[in-house]
């Protein structure tokens, strides 16, 4: 007969794999229903964009959230980007506290990578999945403000350079962006609003707990290199699933490196309002839509004191 196709009649196996495929999507349904409209601020950090099948798992992910009727919007980093031109140029940077030490001739080199490459890469990325995705840098609109800070290294407070903090917040082109459909991609170049013509470079952790809670995000979702944040880092078997902003606060004494700017803006992103922060593993292909869709999510996740009796570990029940 012209015009038909034939399907072959489903087996035992064939009908079993049919049901688990539904039982995922029926799963999604309740948190389907809960996030509709929902404004979710990602974090997506460089060390979870190193390789290109990640990528593309990370853009279909947040293209599912769109299309699904979420409100998303995604801050990126670039460290180990900005690692590698910087080493092409011969350059060369040290971290304290977490953060870079930013000369002025590294400050370009961080504009140039985070802004022109990064940013552009996750931008045409998102938009293979239609016309969604529009890039901005905390330079345009207004969108951040930002001071000079140091850090305290044992005990005494350290210059690192043209690094800033969020001091203001004009989210007003992001919330343009986002009433017209589509996805704002946000580099985290910040002007200096102390010296005119001058910019800074704010750690992309900070700068999305900064944009979420001025978005007044229903959820803050940091992705990373590691499976969630450790209790007692290295030990494999303290990975937490939840924690409040007590015991949040308690283990920023004792996390290093680049889990501090980390925890320092869930913690942040909480105490200005965002009900839940989360820090999932980015390495994981679709760790997003597994955080947003699934019962048990991934990760950790940091809410507000009454929320939780106390840090839980994963297994527990919550
Ligand atoms: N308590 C902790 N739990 C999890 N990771 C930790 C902890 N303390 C320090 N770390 C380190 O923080 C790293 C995550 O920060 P970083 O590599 O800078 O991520 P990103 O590039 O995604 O911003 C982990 O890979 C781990 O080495
Ligand atoms: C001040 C500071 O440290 N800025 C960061 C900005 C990029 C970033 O935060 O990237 P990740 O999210 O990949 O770590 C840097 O220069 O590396």
């Amino acid at each position: 007969m012209t015009g038909t196709t034939l399907r072959a009649t489903p087996d035992g196996a064939a009908i079993a794999a049919a049901q688990a495929k539904a039982a995922t999507l029926t799963e999604a349904l309740p948190w389907l229903e809960r996030f509709r409209d929902a404004l979710v601020v990602v974090k997506y950090g460089g060390n979870a964009m190193t390789d290109r099948a990640l990528q593309e798992a990370f853009a279909d992910d947040v293209a599912f959230l769109r299309y699904a009727g979420l409100r998303v919007v995604v801050v990126h980093g670039g460290g180990p980007q900005i690692k590698s031109m910087l080493g092409r140029l011969g350059m060369r940077s040290e971290f304290k506290g977490g953060l870079r030490v930013t000369t002025p001739e590294v400050m370009d080199v961080v504009r140039m990578v985070l802004t022109g490459q990064v940013g552009r890469e996750l931008v045409g990325l998102l938009n293979q999945h239609g016309p969604i995705a529009v890039g901005l840098s905390g330079e345009d609109a207004g969108l951040f403000g930002a001071r000079r800070r140091g850090v305290v290294v044992d005990g005494i407070e350290e210059d690192i350079g043209l690094v800033g903090e969020v001091v203001t917040v004009d989210p007003s082109a992001v919330h343009d962006i986002i009433a017209a459909g589509r996805i704002p991609v946000v580099s985290t170049i910040a002007p200096d609003i102390e010296v005119e013509g001058q910019v800074l470079n704010v750690n992309a952790d900070t700068a999305a707990a900064a944009l979420a809670a001025a978005l007044g995000a229903r959820k803050l979702v940091v992705l990373t290199d590691v499976e969630g944040v450790y209790a007692a880092w290295p030990d494999r078997s303290s990975l937490l699933s939840a924690m409040d902003l007590t015991a949040a606060k308690d283990l920023l004494t004792r996390v290093d490196e680049g889990m501090i700017p980390k925890l320092e803006a869930c913690i942040t992103a909480v105490e200005k309002g965002v009900p839940q922060a989360h820090v999932i593993d980015g390495r994981q292909p679709h760790s997003l839509l597994l955080e947003v869709f699934t019962s048990e999510g991934i990760g950790t996740m940091i809410t507000r004191d009454d929320a939780l009796d106390g840090p839980v570990c994963q297994g527990d029940p919550l």
